[in-house]
Order: C-alpha cells, then sequence, then structure tokens
C-alpha cells in the first residue's frame, strides 16, 4: 500500500531533522527517512564527537601546563577507553533530543530505512512505499580517499572510525590541513600520541596568516610537520609510511583527512530523473532540484559543510515547498569555526575575495590577540582579529583566531546581516575583559582614523591646537 505525505524527507541529519521539525510545525503530514543512525554526521561522526574528544585533550594539555600558573600537578596519563566513554557519553545525551519516540511524539513518522526512488513520485524504504508532493534529499557526505598510491593496501582511520578507538597511538600520520586534519592532530597531540601532519597548508580556506598561527602553536605542543601533499603511502618494517614530495612521515596509526564527497549512492537518482555528479546535487537559488517538486539541501549539494548551514538551508528548502513565495537558500555572509586551540572563526569574505570583488579600495584591519587583556591574563595570545570594510566603513568580512572566537565572531555576523559599518562595532559598549574587545578596540582604532583624516576631523585638530 502506497502512504501519502505532503513532504518526504530523506536523511536525517542536520538537515533532514530541522526540515522534519518546522515542517511538522506547519502541520504538514511529514515522513522522515533514515538508513543509518538519527542524527547523521554532526552527532555520531562529526560535530559532536569532535569537540568533545577536544575537550578531553584540553584538560591534559592544561594539566601539563599547569606548572607555568603555579599550580603543582602530575603529568597527565591518557586512558583511552575511557576518553572514549567520554566522547560516547555525550553523543548520548545530544542523541536523547533526536530519538524517533522523540520526532514521533512531535509528529513526525519516522521511517529506519534507506530511502531510493522509484519514479518522481514514490520513494521506497524498506518495505514501505511513500509518495509526497515533494521530497528534501538530505543525505549529506561521505569521507573521500584521497589519490594515494599504495592507500587500498594500509589500514587506515577515517572519522567514521577514529572515534571508536580505546588505545591511544603513539605516533598517528594525519593526512589533510582542513578542519577535521587540524582539530584531530591537535586532539591527539594533547592527548599524548606523537602526530605528524602531512599538509600543504592548514585550513587554506581561511586568510593565508591562520596558517602560520596555527603551525607555531601545533609545533610548540610538539606536532611534526610534513609540507606538501602525500602522494604513496606504504608499510615498512611494522611503521606506516606517508611520503609527500617534500618529505617522510612515519607512524603506527594513519588518519585519512582529505575532504568529503556528497552522498547519493543507491538513491537511485536516476529513476527519479534529478541530475547529480561527484560534486553533489546541482540545485536553483531556492533550492529546488531540476525536477521541480524535489528539493535538496546540506552536505550533498558540495557547498558549505557546516551543520549550521545545513539545518538554514534544510529549512528553507522546507519553507520553499510548503509556503508560498520563497527564499534564496544561499548567501556570502556564513559564518564557521574551526574548533582547534585558539579557534578560528570567519564570517563574510577573505581578504582575497573582497579584492576580486570590490577592488583594492578595501580597508584592511588586524588587531593582535596580545594587546587584547584577556588574552594576556590567560596567557593565550597567539592569534588575530582581521576586519575587512569598504572605503565607507561598510563591513565586508571577519577572521579571529583566538579562544572563543566562535563566540565572539556571531558580533561580525550579525552586522554583516544589518549591513553594519565599523563605527558601529565601535560605538557598542563591549563587557571588559572579554575576547570581544578586541572587536572594540579594532574598531574604535579604525573609526578614530576614519574621522581624523575627514573634514569635520581636520577642523577640529586645527580647533584643538587653537584651545591648546
Ligand atoms: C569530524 C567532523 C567534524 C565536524 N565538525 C563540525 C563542526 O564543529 N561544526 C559544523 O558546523 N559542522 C561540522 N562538521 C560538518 C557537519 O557534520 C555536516 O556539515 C552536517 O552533518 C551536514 O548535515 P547534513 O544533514 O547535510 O548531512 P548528515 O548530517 O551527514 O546527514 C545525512 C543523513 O542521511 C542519511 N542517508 C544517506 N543516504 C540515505 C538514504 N539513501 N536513505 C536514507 N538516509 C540516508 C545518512 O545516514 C545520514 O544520517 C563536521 C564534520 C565532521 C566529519
Ligand atoms: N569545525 C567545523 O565546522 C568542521 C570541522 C570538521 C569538518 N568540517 C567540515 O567537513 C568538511 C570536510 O573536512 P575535511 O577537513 O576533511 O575537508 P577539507 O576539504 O576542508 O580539507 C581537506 C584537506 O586535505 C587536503 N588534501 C587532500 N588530499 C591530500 C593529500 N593527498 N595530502 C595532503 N593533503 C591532502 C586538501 O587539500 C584539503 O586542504 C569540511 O568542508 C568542513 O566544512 C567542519
Amino acid at each position: 500500500m502506497t502512504e501519502r505525505f505532503d513532504i518526504v524527507i530523506i536523511g536525517a541529519g542536520s538537515g533532514g531533522l530541522t526540515a522534519a521539525g518546522f515542517a511538522a510545525q506547519l502541520g504538514a503530514k511529514v515522513a522522515l527517512v533514515e538508513k543509518h543512525r538519527i542524527g547523521g554526521d554532526c552527532t555520531w561522526t562529526g560535530c559532536v564527537p569532535s569537540k568533545a574528544l577536544l575537550k578531553a585533550a584540553k584538560i591534559a594539555h592544561e594539566v601539563r601546563q599547569a606548572s607555568q600558573y603555579g599550580i603543582v600537578a602530575e603529568p597527565p596519563r591518557t586512558d583511552m577507553a575511557r576518553v572514549r566513554a567520554y566522547v560516547q557519553g555525550v553523543i548520548g545525551s545530544v542523541y536523547a533530543h533526536e530519538a524517533p519516540e522523540e520526532l514521533q511524539r512531535n509528529g513526525i513518522e519516522v521511517i529506519l530505512a534507506p530511502g531510493r526512488f522509484l519514479d518522481a513520485q514514490t520513494l521506497a524504504a524498506g518495505d514501505r512505499v511513500l509518495t509526497a508532493k515533494y521530497f528534501l534529499i538530505c543525505t549529506g557526505a561521505r569521507p573521500s580517499p584521497p589519490d594515494l598510491r599504495g592507500l587500498d593496501a594500509v589500514p587506515f582511520l577515517t572519522y567514521e572510525t577514529i572515534f571508536d578507538l580505546d588505545e591511544l597511538p603513539e605516533q598517528m600520520i594525519v593526512v589533510g590541513g582542513g578542519p577535521i586534519g587540524c582539530e584531530l592532530a591537535q586532539a591527539f597531540q594533547r592527548l599524548g600520541s606523537q602526530v605528524t601532519l602531512v599538509a600543504a597548508r592548514l585550513l587554506p580556506k581561511e586568510e593565508p596568516e591562520v596558517d602560520q598561527t596555527l603551525r607555531t602553536v601545533f609545533g610548540q605542543e610538539g606536532m611534526r610537520f610534513v609540507a606538501g601533499r602525500a602522494r604513496t603511502v606504504a608499510r615498512q618494517n611494522g611503521l606506516i609510511r606517508v611520503e609527500s614530495e617534500a618529505g617522510v612521515a612515519e607512524g603506527d596509526v594513519l588518519f585519512i583527512a582529505a575532504g568529503r564527497r556528497p552522498s547519493v549512492a543507491g538513491l537511485d537518482l536516476d529513476k527519479a530523473g534529478v541530475q547529480a555528479d561527484a560534486h553533489g546535487i546541482p540545485v536553483d537559488t531556492n533550492l529546488r532540484t531540476n525536477v521541480k517538486h524535489i528539493f535538496a539541501a546540506g552536505d550533498v549539494l558540495g557547498g558549505h559543510q557546516f551543520t549550521h548551514f545545513a539545518g538554514w538551508q534544510a529549512f528553507l528548502a522546507a519553507r520553499n515547498a510548503l509556503l508560498l513565495g520563497s527564499t534564496s537558500g544561499f548567501t556570502d555572509i556564513v559564518p564557521w569555526v574551526t574548533f582547534t586551540d585558539p579557534e578560528v572563526a570567519h564570517v563574510g569574505l577573505t581578504e582575497a575575495a573582497a579584492r576580486a570583488k570590490h577592488g583594492d579600495a578595501i580597508k584592511v584591519n588586524r588587531w593582535a590577540m596580545d594587546r587584547t587583556d584577556r588574552a594576556v591574563c590567560d596567557n593565550d595570545t597567539a592569534g588575530f582579529l582581521k576586519v575587512l570594510s569598504r572605503g565607507d566603513g561598510t563591513l565586508l568580512g571577519a577572521t579571529m583566531v583566538a579562544p572563543r572566537a566562535g563566540e565572539a565572531i556571531t558580533e561580525f555576523t550579525l552586522a554583516l546581516n544589518h549591513r553594519l559599518k565599523v563605527t558601529d562595532v565601535a560605538n557598542a559598549i563591549h563587557a571588559y575583559p572579554t575576547y570581544s574587545t578586541a572587536a572594540q578596540q579594532l574598531a574604535a582604532g579604525v573609526a578614530v582614523e576614519n574621522f581624523l583624516t575627514g573634514t569635520a576631523g581636520k577642523v577640529i585638530q586645527s580647533l584643538s591646537k587653537i584651545m591648546r
């Protein structure tokens, strides 16, 4: 028997869950089809376990640093099985809010089975057959294996398996310097592994200064680096050996963090006539695929891969399907944070993107974190704030490298959303001593400079000379 719904959502990760909750709130008859685990990558193998692991690693690091603050402590020892239990406990707490019974209570029909299209109107999910006015594909992404000769003959971990370790690797090779590589390389180095990171550049999507800041911090914590892209891997004398064009890394565990690619296998998109390729599912600005009643959102599009972005997009896809009118599912104002220590937070344009879009008339202002009192008190002064604006002061983008940069960047997200100027940031009182005062200090400097170089400023400077 075919079951009828207003909307069928395929994939119950960050995107699917948000869309399903919203659709149910609107009173729509909604089915959520999930082939593996409700919560998707973020809950089980992504954001949640990585941040929990980073917390355990930070404790180990701080115990190691304790003597700098006059605190006497023994060197820490990592019991990886207990670290793993902590991480699993955190996953359990997050999952409790997403469990099928909880979703059913909120009016969502949860179907735990792989979804595959039979045609553009029908989806099979296990032994059930569903039809709907609209479909929304939120099937996420999977690890993308790099082009690394010899990888098929060597055991390796990805983010899908690394959180299951209950023994701490002695020497870990990490291939890839993106967010996953950087976060987990620092976590394992702090937990006590000797990590060697093989990467041409750390966080290459960020401002170029970020690479050097992170290398300095990671290097001080004992991490080793091999420059360039990994080309070959082999096992020799019981060790894994990775070669790049610039050097060699050796270790007993290999972690591959070389990107993720959209997950469309098994959906039988061709039966529904939906186009897709290795880069993901193409959609229009309203998140419709080439088949107008089938929408797609989140990592499966092959664009930004963030939980908050997947949720935002999937919400808009559901909104565009179920309500009158439409809202674009794309924007330049997407904040993101890599949760290394210091955190690397960004929103809006980078300097290169701003120059490409607005020419060389843009302003670039920097503030070093060693001039921010909170960072000095915390002995956490590595990092900076970099702010880009147009000639008239309108903000274009910001990058902050600092503890809690992920919280502080929200000010710039709001400012960009409202097309505010640097002076608007300067005019708002910021509580002292917070990391956010860096924003006000930078902005105040720019505001005063802008004022003094303008006509009114010149008049006031002349008057003040006369009055002295
Ligand atoms: C290690 C790591 C750390 C991360 N840290 C962060 C972070 O700190 N902050 C952040 O914003 N982002 C982070 N991310 C990215 C974030 O996890 C993803 O962007 C987010 O999960 C994408 O949501 P999604 O709904 O598009 O896909 P997913 O959450 O992956 O959900 C897709 C779901 O679809 C299901 N599915 C696939 N095919 C089918 C099918 N045929 N039928 C039924 N179900 C199907 C899958 O089983 C899965 O549950 C991290 C990712 C990783 C890997
Ligand atoms: N805090 C966060 O928001 C967070 C954390 C983790 C992951 N994520 C998301 O998950 C996605 C995947 O993360 P990721 O770090 O795997 O992907 P990524 O694509 O951002 O980075 C992978 C890096 O590996 C490099 N690489 C590829 N092959 C290589 C090789 N042979 N040798 C050396 N380097 C190689 C690439 O050049 C790239 O810089 C990202 O897009 C990110 O948005 C987000």
